[in-house]
């Protein structure tokens, strides 16, 4: 735990002095002249008393200097609140970058679907970039509560030792009181992270324009509503028991102070009376009690401050420091070759969990080089997850995928998936310029015009996109704007369902020199007219590319060299389309209620 808490400690300092050492040696400078000033003042106020008691004239000296350490001790704290903005901004920005390189590394998908995973990329996202500064400063903090509490304690020690005994005795309970706030803090954060994903799920659901249909047509706003406000008010019971918790510790210590400092006072006011004290003595005594408390009481806030920030910071770390999802194999090759035999499925077995149930089940399966290969299947067959293991988003659990016999895991998935040009089921609508959602596609060509409108060609929507207001640069979206469309309100446009299809379809032909060309459902929500057009591009296309297709409208798919039918997980049927035909199965079956829904009825004899 002590162990732990030192390496969050280092690593938090460790990255503010990467960030910028110029704001934390200027940190650690005002927290050490900070501790000092309040001592000073105290001594400087007792050789004025006592010279003034004494008819001594030499005051000017001393009370200059008083003067001086008073406008240092109103000025320090805030110079100390600037540093620490800079701070903050500089290690936020670091710590951001650090946090979101560590979730760009993270090469699968399973992570992206842990809700418990998620719950600690909250946190680390919300108190991360805050977090190694407020450890930083949390720890600055009590040290310059306990340089503070020291320098007043040898002043106390030398007037009355016993004070220093009742003043530590005290203490105790309070650090150990401000510890344990710290912890429920963060306990706190942990406990209701989930809920404040929630609410701010409901609080999105009820603002997205993606939403904002359904949420009107089917009334949803009022439940979405209540539920948000339900989440709000169980954070908030929470939070109350924990302020409720902080003000019973926080007056207690008050009033332990008050009592100590109190009985502090009767005794040196009675020793002043004897002579034992003078005027000056008394003085820096009630500034010593004072001074010692403040100093306890600055160095156990922030100690539980430090404790709180630590334990935050635990899942800040847990992110950027997660092992690879996807490990790299000592037999990996350091490049991707590029297709020259085809992709072996061998007896792929693949479950999303260990207790869930069988996604694919003994799959084998050759994609030739140069090949199209098309797959079809009832709903759940399983074959967006096969493409999602071509993709090496999962490994499979048992069996393996080769490509030109070498195992995917045994392949730098980046390279990988740089050789494979993929338009999925569910593909992204970015909120972005019409050249940006097409170029995505190849992030190298992001600024090369031609192949962008090249591949919006192949996918047919050229036209709709060349004839927007701003043509390609147009925005695709009503909910963003660029800064220079500040003021035009037909700024941006709203695509239709078939439309953005094309679009991501672009995106995924972008890779023109791709290994390896994956459609899943390229055709949905194409009119007959455009389906007809951009499958007969794309059979053109495909010849001699190797490629995968999935469709469920069976005449986009009868052209491929090899059509697979997925059944439950299994491979029923394999071979073209006359073959699969005179096979009269599965896909004959399909094939023929398809075609027969074109046919008018027969009439009735
Ligand atoms: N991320 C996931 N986690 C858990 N189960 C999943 C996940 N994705 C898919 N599944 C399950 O895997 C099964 C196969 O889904 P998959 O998307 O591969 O089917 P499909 O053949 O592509 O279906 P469709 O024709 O409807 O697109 C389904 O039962 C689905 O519930």
């Amino acid at each position: 735990m002590i162990r732990q808490a030192g390496g969050s400690l280092i690593e938090a300092t460790r990255m503010a002095w990467a960030a910028s050492r110029r704001w934390l040696i200027a940190r650690v400078l005002l927290t050490v002249v900070g501790g000092m000033v309040p001592i000073a003042v105290a001594w400087l106020m007792k050789v004025v008393l006592d010279r003034l008691a004494a008819g001594d004239d030499r005051l000017t000296g001393p009370v200059l200097l008083l003067a001086g350490a008073g406008a240092a001790a109103v000025l320090l704290p805030e110079l100390g609140r600037y540093v620490d903005a800079e701070l903050q901004r500089s290690v936020g920005l670091a710590a951001r970058h650090r946090l979101f390189a560590a979730v760009g590394r993270m090469l699968g998908l399973r992570r992206f679907e842990d809700p418990a995973f998620h719950d600690r990329l909250s946190i680390a996202a919300e108190t991360g970039p805050a977090g190694p500064p407020e450890v930083v400063s949390g720890f600055l903090g009590a040290a310059q509560g306990l340089i503070t509490m020291l320098a007043f304690l040898t002043t106390l020690a030398a007037i009355n030792p016993w004070m220093v005994l009742v003043v530590a005795v005290a203490a105790v309970p309070t650090l150990r009181a401000e510890l344990r706030l710290g912890r429920q803090r963060a306990a706190l954060l942990w406990e209701y992270g989930h809920a404040a994903r929630r609410e701010f799920f409901y609080a999105q659901l009820m603002t997205s324009v993606t939403a904002a249909k359904e949420v009107r047509l089917y009334g949803l706003g009022g439940l979405f509503g209540a539920r948000m406000l339900t989440e709000l008010r169980g954070i908030q019971a929470g939070q109350r028991r924990m302020d409720r918790r902080e003000l019973l510790v926080q007056s207690v210590q008050g009033l332990l102070g008050a009592v100590v400092a109190g009985l502090g006072l009767i005794w040196a006011v009675a020793a002043a009376r004897s002579g034992a004290l003078t005027i000056g003595d008394v003085s820096v005594f009630v500034a010593a009690v004072a001074g010692v408390q403040g100093g306890l009481s600055t160095a156990f806030v922030n100690a539980g401050r430090l404790h709180e920030a630590m334990l935050l910071f635990g899942h800040y770390r847990f992110v950027v420091e997660a092992p690879p999802d996807l490990p790299a194999r000592a037999t990996a090759l350091p490049a991707v070759p590029p297709l020259r035999h085809g992709i072996e499925f061998d007896d792929v077995w693949f479950r999303y969990g260990d207790d869930l149930p069988w996604v694919l089940r003994g799959v084998s399966l050759h994609i030739p080089a140069g090949s199209s290969v098309a797959l079809v299947g009832r709903n759940g067959a399983g074959k967006s997850s096969l493409v999602k293991l071509l993709c090496r988003f999962y490994d499979p659990t048992r069996g393996s995928i080769r490509w030109d016999g070498v195992d995917l895991r045994d392949l730098p998935p980046a390279e990988l998936r740089a050789r494979i040009g993929v338009l999925f089921q569910d593909f992204m609508a970015y909120d972005l310029s019409a050249a940006d959602n097409i170029g995505l596609g190849e992030v190298a060509a992001l600024d090369e015009p031609a192949r962008i409108r090249a591949a919006a060609q192949l996918a047919g929507v050229d036209d709709i996109l060349s004839t927007l207001p701003r043509g390609y640069d147009t925005l695709l979206t009503r909910v963003y704007m660029n800064a220079e469309d500040r003021d035009d309100p037909t700024t941006g446009v709203v695509l239709s369902g078939g439309q953005w299809q094309r679009v991501a379809l672009a995106r995924a032909l972008m890779r023109e020199d791709a290994d390896l060309l994956v459609l899943d459902e390229p055709s949905a929500g194409l009119d007959a007219e455009a389906e007809y057009e951009i499958s007969r591009r794309l059979a053109a296309h495909r010849a001699g590319r190797t490629s995968l297709l999935i469709s469920h409208r069976m005449n986009t798919v009868r052209d491929a060299d090899l059509i697979v039918v997925l059944s439950d997980g299994t491979i029923t049927e394999r071979g073209n389309h006359q073959e699969l035909i005179d096979l009269d199965g599965t896909y004959a079956r399909l094939f023929r209620r398809q075609a027969a829904g074109y046919q008018d009825p027969q009439p009735a004899t």
